[in-house]
């Protein structure tokens, strides 16, 4: 198994659109059993140029799960189970502002968490924790992300705040136009969250970069979104998608530093709950998630 303190290791969850990756050397759909039951699917594994890598599709190839029915927990502990250090989200979304054009990528840096129907947490009772996702996303991860899709020709645009809808439905007008007018959300979706305070929770760097397929319902000159202007503009959006994830180990490199903004040590005053007064069954069960700090 990688060493997660000296080893890269990256994680890439591919949203709608986006179900496997190509390219890997060993490459081996492998299951991955959890204490917070089955991911989304099996996970793809492998190495690009050195570098270990997995591939989670977040709906589950064929795309089965609803951005409800996600496993979250599940997916997050199962990467960090096979030693992944870096989590990539890779996400369809619609765009509140003009400039943020279907086709365009936007490495996001916010989050405002509407979603009302999901775990949120790996803690609870018996083992209680709190950690700051006051910058929930990684600088050094949203840096190479940049970089990659810069290389590749797309259009990226750097931070923007990304409104978490529980969906399945998409928004009302008047949604659409609260979202951009009075909220200042920049993009859409239904998955990042709570995906990524669930990556904070597990100690892992997490960046998520936004492939804009529609404008919402917001835009006078373009109509409300559909799945066929969805998955018409993502056809294209995954095509770059792959080429930015494959240009990833070459910038992050093998040899992994600490993480400079601390992702890697999230829980080290999260916990509350004193040593004691846990339950040893929750203990066991953050055995992948929370291991470095519970011994
Ligand atoms: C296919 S349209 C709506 C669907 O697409 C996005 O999925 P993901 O974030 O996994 O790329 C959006 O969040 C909805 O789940
Ligand atoms: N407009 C939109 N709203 C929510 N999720 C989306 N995914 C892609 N476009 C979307």
């Amino acid at each position: 198994m990688a060493d997660p303190t000296t080893d890269t290791y990256i994680g890439v969850i591919g949203g709608s659109g986006l179900y496997d990756i190509e390219g890997l050397e060993g490459a081996e759909w492998q299951n991955v059993d959890t204490p917070w039951g089955a991911p989304s699917d099996a996970i793809l594994t492998g190495t690009l140029g050195g570098v270990k890598m997995a591939f989670l599709p977040r709906h589950g190839r064929g795309h089965v799960h609803s951005p409800t029915t996600v496993p979250y927990r599940a997916n997050i502990d199962a990467l960090k189970r096979l030693g992944v250090t870096d989590v990539i989200s890779v996400s369809a979304c619609g765009s509140f502002r003009e400039e943020m054009a279907p086709g365009d990528f936007v490495v996001v840096d916010q989050f405002i968490d509407r979603t009302l129907a999901r775990e949120k947490s790996f803690f609870g009772q018996g083992l209680v924790a709190h950690v700051s996702v006051a910058h929930p996303t990684c600088p050094r991860l949203g840096e190479a992300c940049l970089t990659a899709a810069k290389e590749v020709g797309v259009t990226v645009h750097k931070g923007g705040t990304y409104l978490a809808m529980e969906g399945p439905q998409f928004s009302t007008l008047a949604e659409s136009k609260m979202y951009r007018e009075s909220w200042g959300a920049d993009v859409i979706g239904m998955t990042n969250m709570p995906e990524a305070k669930l990556a904070r929770e597990a100690e892992l760097c997490y960046a998520s970069v936004a492939m804009i397929t529609d404008y919402d319902s917001w835009h006078p000159d373009h109509g409300e979104v559909d799945v066929t202007q969805i998955i018409a503009t993502l056809m294209g959006n995954a095509a770059h998608a792959r080429d930015m994830v494959a240009l990833l180990p070459g910038l992050l490199g093998a040899a992994r530093a600490p993480c400079p903004h601390g992702c890697d040590r999230a829980l080290e005053f999260a916990l509350i709950t004193q040593p004691d007064a846990r339950d040893p069954a929750m203990v066991a069960k953050l055995d992948a998630v929370a291991g470095r700090v519970l011994g």
